[in-house]
């Protein structure tokens, strides 16, 4: 096991960190200006808490999304989840976090969702990836377990697309808490659905910080799904106002 943790408690009540990130896109083409989609960001994220990222569109939400969850790496600037240097890491390092560390819903329930496999393999997912054996009854019963958590118990055998979008968006929550992940990360995981489902999407990222102590930041451009976080981070411009 790697010893990417660190044990130091102040470390630790840090979730997710970042200094001064910037991230720039050169012109297509070589010409003209380039494009400063995060300009020098800080912020420090606790442990046990829900963050909304705000903000007009272009303003950088999806930017630093992709940089704080390790799909991205910035120009400058330096991202820590849990403690560890994301710029320090491997991409084969990077990989290995992203997967046993971190949670992602994403904003389409059709993106979310592998549909070979049923519903209770997609929850289980990131554990085989990391090597757990998926017939193993404890895997199993950790499937079922977040299935009934997320009001969909006893419909692991079936297909994701047997589900409607707002359920589906619930399994890619029970997956994104499978790991015990250090910050999961959900990019608009209510942008396609009614309010009473996106109601019940946000209630699970809202318990799993409450109940769990997990660590949510939401991108969305929703004030009502914003207002359901701890803290509200606006960006504009490329900055945190
Ligand atoms: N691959 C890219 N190449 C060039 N410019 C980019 C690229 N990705 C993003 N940008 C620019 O960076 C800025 C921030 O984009 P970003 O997608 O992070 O904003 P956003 O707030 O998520 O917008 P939206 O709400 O519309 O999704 C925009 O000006 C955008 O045009």
């Amino acid at each position: 096991m790697e010893s990417t943790v660190d044990t130091n408690t102040a470390v630790r009540a840090t979730a997710l960190s970042l200094e001064s990130v910037s991230r720039r896109y050169g012109r297509r083409g070589g010409g003209g200006r380039e494009a400063i989609a995060l300009d020098a960001v800080s912020c420090a994220v606790p442990a046990g808490s829900f963050t909304a990222v705000v903000g007009p569109s272009g303003s950088g939400k999806s930017t630093f999304l992709q940089c704080a969850a390790g799909l991205d790496r910035p120009t400058a600037g330096t991202v820590r989840v849990g403690g560890t240097d994301l710029g320090s890491l491997s991409e084969a390092a990077l990989t290995r976090l992203r997967r046993d560390r971190i949670g992602f819903v994403f904003q389409s329930h059709a993106l979310n969702l592998v549909p070979s496999l049923n519903i209770e393999e997609n929850v289980v997912l990131p554990l085989v990836l990391a090597g757990a054996d998926p017939t193993d009854e404890r895997v199993l019963a950790r499937g079922r377990d977040l299935l009934a958590r997320v009001g969909l118990a006893g419909r692991g055998g079936q297909g994701p697309a047997t589900l409607s979008g707002g359920q589906q968006q619930r399994v890619a929550v029970a997956r994104a808490l499978v790991t015990e992940p250090d910050v999961i990360f959900a990019d608009e995981p209510t942008a396609s659905l009614d309010p009473e489902s996106a109601s019940l999407v946000l209630g699970l990222l809202r318990d799993a910080v409450r109940i769990d102590g997990r660590t949510v930041v939401m991108v969305t451009h929703d004030p009502v799904a914003a207002s359901w976080a701890d803290t509200v981070l606006t960006m504009d411009g490329g900055r945190l106002r």
